[in-house]
C-alpha cells in the first residue's frame, strides 16, 4: 500500500565544523521525493557563522511557519540542539542512531535534528537523514499529551517576546 506523505520543507545549516556533511546532506535532501524545499542558512564557503547564529536562524524559520524541520550539523551536534531549543516552540535533539532519530519524530515531535560531523561517519549521517525523512509525528498518539505538556510549560514559565508569540 502506498503511504501518502506530505512533502517536507526543510532547513539545513552548519558551522564551519559541520559544513562538509551539511553540504552533502543538503544535496541528498534536495534529491529526495519526500522533500519540497531546502533552505540553506549557512555556513557556506565564505561565511563562518557560529553555531548559535545558525541554529537560531533555522529555529526561527520553523517557528515562523516557513519550514517544517531542520537538519543541523556542528562538530558534536550538541551546541546546535541546545541553541535551536531556545527558540520558542522548537524541540531540537542530537541523535546518532536509528532508534533515537525515529523517536525524535514519533515520540518527541522534534522539528530539529542535529548531527556531529566529528561523531559519526558520513555514510551513517546520510542513512539517518534518509530515514528521518520517512518519519511523521502522529498527533493522535499518546506522545501528543507529553508534547503538549512541554508546550504548556514553556508558555507558562517563559513569557513570549512580543514578536515571537504568534500562534502556530
Ligand atoms: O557544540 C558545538 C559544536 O560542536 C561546534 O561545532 C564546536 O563548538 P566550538 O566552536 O565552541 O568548539
Amino acid at each position: 500500500m502506498r503511504v501518502h506523505r506530505k512533502k517536507l520543507r526543510l532547513v539545513v545549516g552548519s558551522d564551519a565544523a559541520g559544513r562538509e556533511y551539511k553540504n552533502t546532506l543538503a544535496a541528498d535532501l534536495r534529491a529526495s521525493p519526500l522533500v519540497a524545499t531546502v533552505i540553506d542558512v549557512g555556513s557556506d564557503d565564505r561565511t563562518r557563522r557560529p553555531y548559535p547564529e545558525v541554529a537560531f536562524a533555522a529555529g526561527q524559520l520553523i517557528a515562523a511557519g516557513q519550514a517544517d524541520r531542520a537538519l543541523l550539523v556542528c562538530h558534536t551536534g550538541l551546541g546546535m540542539a541546545i541553541a535551536a531549543s531556545k527558540v520558542r516552540g522548537i524541540r531540537a535533539v542530537t541523535a546518532h542512531d536509528p532508534l533515537s532519530v525515529r523517536a525524535s519524530v514519533l515520540s518527541n515531535n522534534a522539528q530539529v535534528l542535529a548531527f556531529g560531523q566529528g561523531v559519526i561517519g558520513l555514510d551513517l549521517a546520510r542513512s539517518l537523514a534518509a530515514a528521518w525523512l520517512t518519519h511523521r509525528f502522529e498527533p493522535a498518539s499518546s506522545a501528543a499529551v507529553k508534547i503538549e505538556a512541554i508546550r504548556a510549560f514553556e508558555h507558562q514559565h517563559s513569557p513570549a517576546a512580543a514578536t515571537s508569540d504568534q500562534p502556530r
